[in-house]
């Protein structure tokens, strides 16, 4: 490359830009702010173009992955029945799915919002229901149970008070093992299992938080929450008509950090470390952790709800192992195999595994 050629990365759009000067330009004109002067501010003007086109994107992507109203034209209801055979109701094919896992370790992994937990205005008002704990404290019972969200760890576990259970909070950045003994971890290992890979990133990710919560303080309803390795700048609470601000204030505050990224879910922009590692990445590790990754008779089941639960599907169908099932009442391009419409159908979907399990040991010991 030139000493003349100009590269303009906006590591946060991802746009990187390389202006080459063309024959005819080789030599800078006189003219105070000389051609490289000129494309770079063509370029920074392009790049504002881009910002705000991204930003509209996020904004619409918002919109249209959290949808407010039921829809109720024809055409939408042609594009749900589509929908729905190719992503048939978990329920309704239950007994194809045991008949999938015969044979197989079953290993569960829960996203917490919007899966165990029904979608509400103040994040730290999430609680689930005493009967979906007790649900999910029996499905532990029988398989190994893992809960994968983009929270804090500490906080999911206060919603959730299961010791028996594995945690990987921050989006899969923070994992944890059970710190009470169960089936699955009777050799105390799996309390020992403890992995942060981006714990280098916390006095960033606090700097962030810090300058979030001032920027953002202007627009009313906008909350910023620490999920200690990553943020999640709330939209629920916020005027449509100031989502644009909002997340040109957020973009704002990034551009100076090319190492933290910015991902959507449902009305929320999650700021998170670029390190490659995801909810599809903490599952494998968990299975690791579990010893069953290398095995052919695992039988992995992944439900959730949003964007990030996606690298988890994909996990699963790249290992052509298992399955995952997307909790939502609208059609959504998604990875995984199944749906249910909402937490109260995770819980059926669940306690009838639970059953199943039982009944299955039943006829097991009377052979
Ligand atoms: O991976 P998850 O467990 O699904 O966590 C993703 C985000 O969930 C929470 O936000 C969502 O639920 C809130 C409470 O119902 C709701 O107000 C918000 O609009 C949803 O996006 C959590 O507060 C975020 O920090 C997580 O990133």
């Amino acid at each position: 490359m030139t000493q003349q050629n100009v590269v303009v990365s906006d590591t946060k759009s991802g746009v990187s830009l390389t202006v080459f000067p063309t024959p005819a330009q080789k030599k800078p004109p006189a003219a105070p702010g000389g051609y490289i002067s000129i494309s770079r501010r063509r370029v920074l003007k392009n790049l504002e173009i881009n910002g705000d086109q991204r930003i509209n994107a996020w904004v619409e992507s918002m919109r249209a992955s959290s949808p407010t109203h039921l829809k109720s034209a024809p055409s939408f209801s042609q594009e749900q029945n589509s929908w729905i055979l190719h992503h048939p109701s978990a329920l309704d094919m239950f007994d194809q799915i045991i008949d999938a896992s015969k044979g197989k370790q079953i290993v569960m992994f829960l996203d917490y919002d919007g899966t165990l937990s029904p979608i509400v205005e103040d994040p730290d008002r999430a609680f689930m229901s005493h009967s979906m704990r007790k649900t999910v404290k029996k499905l532990a019972r029988c398989f190994p149970t893992a809960i994968v969200t983009g929270r804090c760890k500490d906080k999911v576990y206060n919603f959730v008070q299961l010791a028996e259970l594995y945690y990987a909070g921050s989006h899969g950045m923070d994992i944890k093992g059970p710190t009470r003994s169960s089936k699955y971890n009777k050799d105390s290992k799996a309390e020992a299992i403890l992995f942060q890979p981006a714990s280098d990133f916390l006095p960033m990710i606090d700097e962030v938080y810090q300058q979030l919560v001032e920027k953002t303080k202007s627009t009313p309803g906008a909350m910023v929450e620490n999920n200690k390795f990553c943020l999640s700048v709330h939209f629920r609470c916020v005027d449509e008509k100031k989502w644009s601000d909002l997340a040109r204030q957020v973009k704002s505050v990034l551009k100076d950090y090319p190492k933290l990224r910015l991902t959507q879910g449902r009305k929320v922009l999650e700021i998170r470390p670029t390190i490659k590692w995801d909810k599809g990445k903490a599952l494998e590790f968990l299975l690791e952790s579990l010893g069953l990754a290398n095995c052919s008779d695992v039988f992995p089941v992944y439900i959730g709800d949003d964007r990030s639960d996606e690298d988890a599907f994909k996990k699963l169908r790249d290992r052509g192992q298992g399955f995952g099932i997307l909790v939502s009442k609208f059609p959504k391009d998604t990875s995984a195999s199944y749906s249910l419409q909402e937490p109260n159908e995770v819980m059926s979907f669940l306690q009838r595994l639970v059953e199943w399990k039982h009944m299955s040991q039943r006829a097991r010991s009377r052979v």
